[in-house]
């Protein structure tokens, strides 16, 4: 993955005031992103998913220019075809773990997949994450790590240029967070999908980080873990 990033963002709410200034490079096929709440790692990782546009800067990823203020280039979320799990999750509620996979499949919202068809795609990830005995049941009854699991199944159906992970495995308990890592891992050299991951837990640049950034207040504060 070759990525280039110089983006700048300010806010000012309430008396709050943030600036994101950050430019990096990255050409390997995983970069983690690590800093304490509020530096500015979600900030970033939504300039790169379509997902928050930068007030200056440009984003260039495997040859393809995803966002160019001064060239007035802004590619749609849509058009980059990340895969992004936010930390919660983002399961549909109302619908099944098959259905939730199928969803990202088809890859559009408007796309409500029967309860009853298999698609191929879906049933490989489904297969893939050890998802088959829960495929029919609803995310509120599933775990922690099987909600992370159906939710990454179906970010990887809809074959991602990329992966875009904010804190994945914080909600987990520590042996599962460490099951989940592997598994992950695994799947990524399989299927050589990028991954753009960002945490505030050093064992996610260890496990993760053949790139490292650490940001720091909006900036970058340095190259690798603290
Ligand atoms: N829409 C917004 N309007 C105003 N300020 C915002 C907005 N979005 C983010 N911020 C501010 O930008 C800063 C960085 O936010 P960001 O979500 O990138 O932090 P983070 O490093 O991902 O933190 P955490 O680890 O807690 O998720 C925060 O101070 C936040 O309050």
């Amino acid at each position: 993955m070759q990525l280039e990033l110089a983006i700048q963002k300010r806010y000012e709410q309430g008396g709050r005031r943030f600036a994101l200034d950050i430019e990096f490079g990255c050409d390997t096929q995983r970069l983690v992103l690590l800093g304490p709440s509020g530096s500015g790692k979600s900030l970033t990782l939504k300039a790169i998913a379509g997902l928050m546009t930068p007030d200056a800067g440009r984003i260039r990823l495997g040859g393809r220019t995803l966002f160019d203020a001064a060239r007035g280039v802004a590619l749609p979320a849509r058009a980059r075809k990340m895969g992004y799990l936010f930390q919660d999750y983002a399961l549909l509620p109302h619908l099944t773990v098959r259905q939730n996979v199928a969803f990202g499949v088809a890859g559009s919202r408007w796309f409500n997949p029967s309860r009853r068809v298999r698609a191929p795609e879906a049933e490989r990830w489904i297969e893939a994450f050890g998802l088959g005995a829960l495929a029919d049941a609803y995310p509120h009854t599933l775990s922690g790590g099987q909600r992370q699991r159906a939710a990454l199944a179906r970010a990887l159906a809809a074959k991602p240029e990329a992966l875009l992970l904010d804190e994945p495995f914080a909600a987990l308990d520590a042996p599962l967070r460490a099951h989940m890592r592997a598994e992950l891992g695994e799947l990524l050299a399989q299927t050589g999908i990028p991954l753009i991951l960002i945490s505030h837990d050093p064992d996610d640049a260890t496990a993760f980080g053949d790139t490292v950034f650490t940001l720091a207040d909006g900036r970058l504060a340095r190259q690798g873990a603290a």
